[in-house]
């Protein structure tokens, strides 16, 4: 019998995760999803590009300072400056690693980089070399390998590893390739670089024809032992290879692929709704592994078959993900050991002052609602479990609204310990709240996206809204719930002008 090959799995939800439209976090956001990817037990996060705004280096750096059992990188182009600014981030970490990349496809070098081939060539090996002058573990990228010329390939990654390179990433940049080919790509790779077994084999593939994650376990079967990926697929375009995917497919298919990877899979399901609550991207019901319907059963024959036995129609389990089978979690009787076993279950790591304020909140909601699902309790405390700064806060409101009036809202907001109220009419009462918080805040920003879901089913359910605000480039999500839906969309208001607001009292300090 042949022993299981270990997978590392490189996680860039935190760099081409984040290079999603719409999904950027603010550095509490990025040091929490770091904390559960270190909880999921990647080896390796991709905490962001230093050299892209002061606010990614800052994020590079406090990730590298607090987050102790996964390797640090930092993304670097092959340009001195990046590299330094890569170091001076990544250097807090116990193991740094500086990522650097340059393009290698002809469209690439020849639009993009107006460079030749030996040009990029003498770029790389020099980028690589001056990078190990600070780091010992360096990952040298050919961008855009699936669409460039193998002898060149051959050539870059055999003088790359000659000066120090320990990891050569194959990116599928812009989701061309297809699983037969990479395969052979990765295979040609591994038995034409003459020095290869002097360096990890990686790959780093894209969504474009929603090929991702098939193209990444091609690569793994062709001998890749690091797969880059990010946590519910997010990231440029169409997204990157899920990381949830590939793992359990790995998991669920040893007898397949006869490898294993170090990730703890109960974590899945906690990390995917993470990403989705602070990027504000919603996950599509029928995604796999992590979708709501997942492991949901409609059909009678699937039902019988499921209650004969669960290996009908289930491949995994869902708690092996993470899912727990308690629907109906706790009750406006529960005390505080069961309310904090119950979120430690799922995921959610609270500190004592954040658990009492979540219980606090949880005891409120139990005499509204008479029954509370798991949903309920991660809606409560994902705002506590990234603490910002609240500038604002909800007092009370007031809205006069029906199909004859002209929808109008009161709000009063606290700003420390004073109160400001402000009057406004609106298209409906949303936008009369709304209008009226611009008031009391005063404008800049723009409101970019809103929307409104229930949390769980059910006359009581909660409503869950999410907002996204734009001030010059940047994007602030926002996040409310409360059984009203005009208080979780005032929430969630407030919650996106707190963090923009908390932004840019950082970059004044
Ligand atoms: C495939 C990927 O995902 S790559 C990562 C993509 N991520 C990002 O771009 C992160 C956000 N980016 C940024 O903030 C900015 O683009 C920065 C700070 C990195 C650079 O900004 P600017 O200096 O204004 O350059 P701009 O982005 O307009 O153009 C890119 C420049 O880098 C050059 N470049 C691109 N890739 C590389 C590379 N790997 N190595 C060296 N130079 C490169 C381009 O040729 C261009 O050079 P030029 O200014 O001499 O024409
Ligand atoms: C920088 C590389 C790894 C990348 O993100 C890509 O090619 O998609």
């Amino acid at each position: 019998m042949q022993m299981a090959k270990h997978i590392k799995i490189f996680d860039t939800t935190l760099r081409d995760g984040e290079q999603s439209p719409g999904c950027s976090m603010n550095l509490q956001e990025k040091i929490e999803l770091a904390k559960q990817l270190e909880r999921l037990r990647v080896d390796v996060i991709e905490a962001g590009f230093a050299i892209a705004s002061p606010g990614d280096f800052v994020s590079v750096k406090t990730v590298a300072q607090n987050v102790k059992n996964c390797r640090i990188a930092s993304l670097a182009r092959a340009l001195p400056e990046d590299i330094d600014r890569a170091y001076e981030a990544v250097k807090y970490a116990e193991a740094p690693r500086i990522h650097t990349f340059i393009a290698t496809s002809d469209i690439h070098m020849k639009y993009k980089l107006k460079a030749s081939k030996e040009e990029v060539l003498q770029r790389a090996v020099e980028m690589v070399k001056y990078a190990k002058k600070y780091c010992g573990d360096v990952e040298f990228s050919a961008e855009d390998a699936s669409r460039s010329e193998i002898e060149f390939l051959y050539q870059i990654f055999e003088a790359v590893i000659k000066v120090g390179a320990t990891v050569i990433n194959i990116p599928d940049t812009v989701g061309y390739t297809t699983p037969d080919e990479f395969f052979k790509l990765i295979h040609n790779i591994k038995n034409n670089v003459p020095n290869i077994d002097k360096a990890e084999i990686s790959v780093h593939c894209h969504n474009d024809l929603g090929l991702g994650v098939a193209n990444t376990l091609a690569a793994a079967k062709a001998g890749a032992t690091q797969l880059e990926c990010t946590i519910n697929g997010i990231g440029e375009r169409a997204g990157n290879a899920a990381l949830e995917e590939i793992v359990m497919a790995l998991n669920t298919r040893k007898d397949e692929y006869g490898m294993f990877t170090n990730i703890e899979t109960t974590e899945l399901y906690p990390s995917s709704r993470l990403v989705s609550k602070l990027t504000g991207m919603k996950i599509q019901h029928n995604k796999a592994i992590v979708g709501d319907n997942a492991f949901a059963h409609e059909s009678g024959i699937h039902q019988h078959g499921m209650l004969a036995h669960q290996s009908t129609y289930e491949i995994m389990t869902p708690e092996s993900v993470g899912l727990t089978n308690n629907k109906l979690v706790l009750g406006k009787h529960s005390g505080r050991h069961a309310f904090e076993e119950r979120l430690i279950s799922l995921g959610y790591h609270l500190s004592k002052e954040e658990l009492n304020k979540a219980f606090q909140e949880f005891k409120v909601l139990a005499d509204k609602k008479k029954v509370i699902y798991d949903k309920d309790i991660e809606a409560l405390v994902l705002d506590k479990a990234v603490m910002t700064k609240e500038f604002y806060k909800l007092n009370q409101f007031v809205i006069n609204s029906g199909n004859t009036i002209t929808p109008t809202g009161i709000v009063r907001l606290l700003k420390e310990n004073e109160e400001i109220e402000e009057v406004a009419t609106g298209h409906g009462p949303v936008d009369a709240v709304f209008k009226a918080i611009d008031k009391i805040v005063g404008n800049g920003f723009t409101l970019e996206d809103y929307a409104l879901q229930s949390v769980t089913e059910g006359e009581d359910a909660q409503g869950e809204a999410l907002v996204k605000i734009k001030l010059g480039n940047d994007i602030y999500n926002g996040r409310g719930v409360s059984t009203d839906v005009v208080e979780a969309s005032i929430k969630a208001y407030i919650n996106a002008i707190n963090k923009m607001l908390n932004e840019l009292e950082w970059h004044e300090e």
